[in-house]
């Protein structure tokens, strides 16, 4: 049988292409792409039939603009294929990997360097001020990409200093605070905003930036509303629903695990 004949680099390509398509759906999910794709892949049927039906004319209009498709699939995606490739490249595979954390466990070590208590009681009194802010915690992912719009901060993370940044009348309340491990590493961050329609209208910019980070890369995002107060957990492009902050404590530590 030709299952038997399934050699390791073919199970190694299956899980290439599945990596591949994942990260591709990620990139596109919630954003006019997919429409595109769709378009596409209806223009590639159409194509087809007409050419099965002998619909010469047609045919040959489509066959041409499939044609030069590879060139227009460049020109209309560059920004995607971009930020795919920034993706690909700054994956940090070693510093907080899969791997390496099965070490962490195996050594009885199951606590985050992350001071995620101090994160959530910041979060906690600025929701009463009604101060509005916005944290991505980084994790494999490198944020690389996206600090470079802010400014690089190497602060040690607590409590007074994340509520210090965001107070209403500091210079550097505006846009992102980025956390790696426990340093502040940027503030000020400007983050892709997220074309998802699904998102209630009653959220801003400051949480579509959330879910548009958490959809393309593996971060974790905060955000306090200066509206209501109310603090979002935001992971992987979704609102994560908790009852109390120290569920939401907990969550955000085996988040980071
Ligand atoms: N793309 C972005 N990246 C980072 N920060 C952003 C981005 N867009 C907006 N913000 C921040 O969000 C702030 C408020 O935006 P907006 O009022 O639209 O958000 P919101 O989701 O309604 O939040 P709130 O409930 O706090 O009003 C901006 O002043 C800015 O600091």
């Amino acid at each position: 049988m030709d299952i038997i004949n399934l050699r390791f680099l073919d199970v190694l390509d299956i899980v290439f292409v599945a990596l591949l398509l994942y990260y591709l759906y990620k990139l596109v999910k919630g954003t006019v792409a997919v429409n595109i794709f769709i378009g596409i892949v209806i223009i590639y049927l159409m194509g087809s039939l007409t050419q099965l039906l002998q619909m010469e004319l047609l045919s040959s209009v489509l066959g041409e603009f499939i044609g030069v498709g590879m060139f227009a699939l460049i020109v209309v995606f560059q920004q995607e294929i971009r930020k795919f490739l920034l993706m690909i490249g700054s994956t940090n595979f070693t510093q907080k990997g899969k791997f390496f954390t099965q070490l962490r466990f195996l050594k009885g070590d199951l606590e985050t360097s992350t001071n995620v208590d101090d994160i959530i009681s910041a979060c906690e009194i600025m929701g009463q001020t009604y101060t509005g802010a916005l944290i991505i915690i980084q994790k494999n992912t490198n944020l690389d990409f996206v600090k470079n719009s802010g400014d690089d901060m190497n602060i040690e993370l607590n409590q007074p200093i994340i509520e210090s940044i965001f107070y209403k009348n500091s210079p550097l309340h505006d846009g992102a605070m980025v956390i790696e491990d426990n340093k502040i590493t940027a503030t000020r961050v400007i983050l892709p905003v997220s074309n998802d329609r699904s998102i209630p209208l009653r959220f801003g910019l400051r949480h579509r930036a959330a879910v548009g980070i958490t959809e393309k890369t593996d971060a974790l995002a905060l955000v306090v509303s200066e509206e209501t107060g109310q603090i979002s957990y935001i992971r992987d492009g979704e609102f994560v629903m908790f009852e109390s902050t120290d569920e939401l404590i907990d969550r955000i530590k085996e988040d980071l695990l």
